[in-house]
């Protein structure tokens, strides 16, 4: 995310410059993701307030709360007061709920006014009682993570829209895919992007407006008082549009994510207003130096802890790689001082690809960090996890988290909880369906509701999922024997002149597949290879160095060495492109 926006309070300060599958730059999950990720954290502090504000009646109710305006609603009828206190921080302000909720009642009031109609959005914008509701029209949000974009967001749910966070570091293909493929026909954004989206939206025929900025509370007033009656006005303007809004029940659609596209075009992840409720995520930018110095400032060597310190941190390997290289560019008082900070984080987590075991070593060694690996996707989010408390196994991700249902299918059709097969998902954050995909969505259930995942799994002895990969990209036939490409990467990163690799099986007449390695060379390996004129590494010195790693059928027979390997936003490698590329 481009800004921070920490919860405050209660809420732990989770840093995760990941996920967001639509929204920006770095992320497919995180990045990419970041913005949603800034109303989810607020929906959670919603229902703690319920909470802590309710007697058991209430309480009961809350379990029946299946989507956010029920939860604001009953926030507000249990404890209003807590509207006044501070739900999101970003760029050192804070901004209480009633803010939040004044802002997307008037992002509300963009969305239906006549003066849309006129521009010839669409007809949706006509509802009961002239206020006009967008019956499921999707709405595009443009916004670095900020309040403006919670408010985006929660004034199209307010509107009967589905919210659909564009990603910023999109090119404009990408971003014309996104708008054409969920079919939007109304794009919010803030003053910054607002001309590159004005001229996008005429493309696609949509309608662009500037998302209202939001006001924070001023720097005088603790924001931690219910003081005022500041809550009132916008609160009962928001009951008011609620009830005359048409219900919005928690199957209905409330949120589009694209995917990654690691295996092809993006597709367009269909998430419930129920499915929201029962997550909870952040995303703040991703930024090395930024990163180490939040985490300095947050943990000075003082040994005193600010106030808006950060605690817990979660982020995709490539990321912690870079802030790697980040710590080794330092000079020796700032390493020491950014370990000492890292150290005091609560929490560090790894997902989205495998996490590969040298950085899981070196990162331990530098703050004191054994990484959280954790298994999820944009259709469900997060489902297998590593424990906060217990081992935390190297190469593997753990087990099902509470409410999640996993199994293992095999090609027959049948379950197995010793053999590879593929990791089938249930879970209460599952998605609906994809976008205009009716066909691709009935193949991507079975009996009972599990989700396939596509990723080829296995168990180890103690449960613990092992993912072998994408069974299209990572699982590689050579010679009658079916490979994982992750488990021969995960060997070659233990090498020292390899930086980063890629393993990837291409067509061959003989074997159906040989294993192809790319591998970028570490700098002082390329330096020393370039003085001496030869390669960093031969294909013959890998074979001979890897005969006691690898079973002869798993070793590389051929090699690239590359500069670079090529990443999407989200930090992983599109093999596929990889192999049409070098099939050509
Ligand atoms: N901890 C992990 N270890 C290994 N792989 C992981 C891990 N977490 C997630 N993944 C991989 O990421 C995938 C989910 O990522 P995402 O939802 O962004 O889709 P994608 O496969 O990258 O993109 P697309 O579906 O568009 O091709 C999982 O299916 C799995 O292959």
């Amino acid at each position: 995310m481009r800004a921070q926006a920490w919860g405050r309070g209660a809420v732990a300060r989770l840093m995760t410059p990941l996920n967001h599958r639509t929204a920006h730059a770095w992320s497919p999950h995180l990045l990419r993701h970041c913005s949603s990720s800034s109303y989810s954290t607020v929906l959670p502090r919603l229902r703690r307030q319920f909470a802590s504000s309710s007697s058991s009646p209430a309480y009961s109710a809350r379990q029946n709360t299946h989507t956010f305006m029920e939860v604001v609603q009953e926030v507000l009828k249990h404890g209003s007061a807590n509207g006044v206190r501070a739900a999101i921080r970003a760029d050192k302000k804070s901004y209480s709920l009633a803010q939040l909720i004044a802002a997307s009642l008037d992002v509300h009031n963009i969305l239906c006014s006549k003066n849309m109609a006129q521009n010839g959005v669409q007809d949706s914008v006509e509802g009961k009682n002239g206020t006009g509701l967008l019956h499921g029209a999707r709405v595009g949000i443009v916004a670095k993570p900020s309040p403006e974009f919670v408010a985006g967001v929660f004034g199209t749910w307010l509107s009967g829209g589905v919210a659909v966070p564009l990603a910023l570091s999109y090119p404009e293909a990408e971003l014309l895919h996104v708008v054409n493929d969920s079919d939007i026909s109304m794009v919010l954004s803030t003053k910054e992007h607002h001309e590159i989206m004005k001229n996008l939206s005429i493309k696609c025929s949509a309608y662009c407006s500037l998302l209202p900025s939001v006001t924070s509370i001023p720097s005088e007033i603790n924001p931690q008082e219910p003081s005022s009656n500041e809550v009132t006005s916008s609160v009962s303007s928001l009951i008011t549009e609620i009830n005359r809004s048409k219900k919005i029940k928690g199957d209905d659609p409330a949120l589009i994510l694209y995917t990654s596209g690691t295996t092809g075009k993006p597709k367009g992840v269909v998430h419930t207003h129920k499915g929201i409720l029962s997550q909870v995520e952040f995303i703040p930018k991703f930024s090395v130096s930024g990163i180490w110095q939040r985490w300095r400032e947050s943990y000075p060597k003082d040994a005193s802890k600010s106030d808006e310190a950060i605690t817990v941190f979660t982020g995709v390997p490539t990321m912690y790689t870079r802030l790697l290289q980040g710590y080794d560019n330092m000079d020796s008082d700032q390493q020491s001082a950014s370990s000492y900070a890292a150290k005091q984080l609560r929490l560090m987590m790894c997902g989205s690809s495998a996490l590969p075991s040298p950085l899981m070593k070196r990162w331990e060694e530098v703050t004191g960090h054994r990484l959280l690996e954790r298994y999820g996707m944009t259709e469900f989010v997060m489902a297998l996890s590593n424990p906060l408390h217990g081992i935390r196994k190297e190469g593997t991700v753990g087990k099902p988290l509470p409410r999640v249902e996993a199994k293992i299918i095999m090609e027959d059709g049948t379950e197995t909880t010793t053999g590879v097969g593929e990791l089938c998902i249930r879970s209460p954050s599952l998605f609906k369906e994809y976008w205009k995909r009716p066909e691709v969505t009935a193949e991507s259930f079975i009996e009972g509701g599990f989700f396939k995942t596509g990723d080829t799994v296995t168990l180890d002895e103690e449960g613990y999922f092992i993912i072998l990969g994408r069974t299209n990209a990572d699982i590689m036939k050579v010679g009658g024997y079916k490979l994982s490409a992750l488990e021969i990467e995960a060997i070659l990163l233990e090498h020292d002149t390899v930086l980063e690799c890629a393993v990837l099986g291409l067509p061959d007449e003989a074997y159906g597949e040989v294993i192809c390695a790319i591998i970028v060379p570490k700098e002082d390996a390329k330096k020393m290879a370039e003085q001496d004129s030869k390669p960093a590494l031969t294909l013959e010195a890998l074979t001979s160095w890897s005969k006691d790693k690898l079973a002869p059928y798993k070793i590389p027979t051929r090699l690239y060495l590359w500069d670079s390997l090529p990443r999407n936003a989200m930090g992983k490698v599109n093999k596929k492109e990889l192999k049409k590329l070098l099939g050509a």
